[in-house]
């Protein structure tokens, strides 16, 4: 049985609080692979600032030097929300071989009881939780803990931060940095 990671996010844009709890589970829970999945459009927030071509791109710069962290854009290319219960139907279909742990941070481990068809979910994933700063890691589900060191990090702090013309040196992979800089996104809020 292949073990299989899943960090499933808006990546608008990725940081490294993303590479950092996917590299930590990945060694924790003995993972041989962690696959970054943009979603096209989150299903409980608003719609992302940069296009999914962009998002799924830096996702790709970001995780480019590890060998163990692909980018899976089966979410990008079905268009509309992205439910994970719809994804995890379509992966355990194609992939019987291999069983999947989703990825999420303390705030999404809160929101659990409002996804899409949870206890169905349940039933084709194991949930890996993460801390995260000012979020109970607490569940009435079955969900795995993985301790990581905490990071006070957000893909929305960083877009604040260019839109202020603000530094985000080290908070993202030099390659996300130039691309963002390259392609002029989050000029404006
Ligand atoms: N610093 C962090 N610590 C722990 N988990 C995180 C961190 N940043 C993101 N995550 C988790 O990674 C997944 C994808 O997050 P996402 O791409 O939405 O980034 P975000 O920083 O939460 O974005 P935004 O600020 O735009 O809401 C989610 O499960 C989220 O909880
Ligand atoms: O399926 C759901 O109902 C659901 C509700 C909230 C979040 N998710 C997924 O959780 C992942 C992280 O979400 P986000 O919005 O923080 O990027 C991403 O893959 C979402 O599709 C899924």
């Amino acid at each position: 049985m292949k073990r299989i990671g899943i960090l499933g996010g808006t990546f608008d844009p990725p940081h490294i609080g993303h590479l950092l709890i996917a590299e930590e589970v990945r060694v924790a829970q003995n993972l041989d692979d962690v696959w970054f999945m943009p979603s096209h459009e989150p299903p409980h927030k608003q719609k992302a600032n940069a296009d999914a071509s962009d998002r799924v791109e830096m996702a790709k710069r970001a995780t480019a030097g590890n060998p163990h962290f692909k980018v899976n854009t089966i979410e990008v290319n079905r268009l509309g929300k992205s439910y994970t219960f719809d994804t995890m139907k379509l992966f355990n279909q194609e992939h019987p071989d291999a069983s999947f742990y989703f990825i999420i941070g303390a705030d999404m481990v809160e929101y659990l009881p409002n996804w899409k068809h949870i206890e169905e979910l349940l039933e084709l994933v194991t949930f890996v939780g993460v801390k995260r700063e000012g979020y109970k890691l607490a569940s009435e589900y079955p969900i795995r803990e993985v301790d990581i060191p905490l990071m006070d990090i957000s893909s929305t702090d960083i877009r604040t931060r260019l839109a202020d013309k603000r530094s985000i040196k080290y908070m993202v992979p030099e390659k996300v940095e130039i691309y963002i800089k390259e392609k002029r996104l989050y000029e404006s809020r």
